[in-house]
């Protein structure tokens, strides 16, 4: 591989608009954290989201398969969960220290208490919050995910619902997952970030146009 596409796989291009820069600039090193539920679609959004503030994305399920050279699930298959879980704390807090980054965290991730005092201290979190069939509908689609294999899906997953939406509702920003473009989605949480983050002064407002 040149060096060259491996820099375009992992550095980004500078934002293009005034709150994408402003965001940057707001966040330092702190990096922006997606949680959420499998399929809630914390590697779809975060790429987007990434691209949208010049900012690097990083899937730490995609960081984790590369670190033990094994697919998720080979390593719960091979190794069982707690050493899953071992790796995913350590991997998330390497990636939190080389921020600011967009950081697609794994579902399991945020339930860990050490994992959510890192990520509160180098990052701002957001929950990607979706609604049981939305889920559902979107995991369907690819067969990846061996916590969704044990029994029935669907009881599996509404379980986690239970387990862990009180958990992830302790997230900095909150933004309902659903089927409407991608780009959308991106749009709320940048104005989320921005809401949090940026000082309310005329300034504020990208791109205004001229006074007519
Ligand atoms: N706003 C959206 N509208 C329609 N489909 C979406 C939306 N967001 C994500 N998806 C789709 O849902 C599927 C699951 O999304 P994604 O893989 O990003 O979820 P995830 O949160 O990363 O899940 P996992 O924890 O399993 O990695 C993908 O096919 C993705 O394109
Ligand atoms: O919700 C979970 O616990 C998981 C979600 C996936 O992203 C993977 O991190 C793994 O399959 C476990
Ligand atoms: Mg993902």
């Amino acid at each position: 591989m040149s060096a060259k596409s491996n820099e375009s796989d992992r550095s980004a291009k500078l934002p293009q608009d005034k709150t994408a820069r402003r965001i940057h600039d707001a966040l330092g090193s702190r990096s922006l954290v997606l949680i959420g539920l499998m399929g809630a679609g914390k590697s779809a959004i975060g790429r987007r989201l990434g691209k949208r503030l010049g900012l690097r994305f990083v899937d730490a399920d995609k960081e984790i398969e590369a670190a033990a050279g094994k697919t998720i699930n080979e390593i719960f298959a091979d190794h069982g969960e707690a050493y899953f879980r071992d790796g995913e704390r350590r991997v998330i807090a390497r990636l939190l220290s080389e921020g600011p980054i967009v950081l697609a965290t794994g579902g399991g991730a945020y339930m860990n208490a050490e994992t959510r005092a890192e990520i509160s201290d180098k990052g701002l979190s957001i929950w990607l919050k979706a609604d049981l069939d939305v889920l559902m509908e979107r995991v369907s689609r690819r067969d990846t995910r061996p916590l969704l294999k044990a029994g029935d899906p669907r009881e599996i997953m509404q379980r986690l619902m239970g387990e862990r939406y009180p958990v992830y509702a302790g997230a900095d920003i909150t933004i309902e997952s659903r089927n409407v473009p991608h780009e959308i989605i991106v749009e709320e949480i940048v104005d989320a970030i921005a809401a949090r983050l940026l000082p309310h002064d005329a300034d504020s407002t990208d791109d205004a146009a001229p006074g007519q």
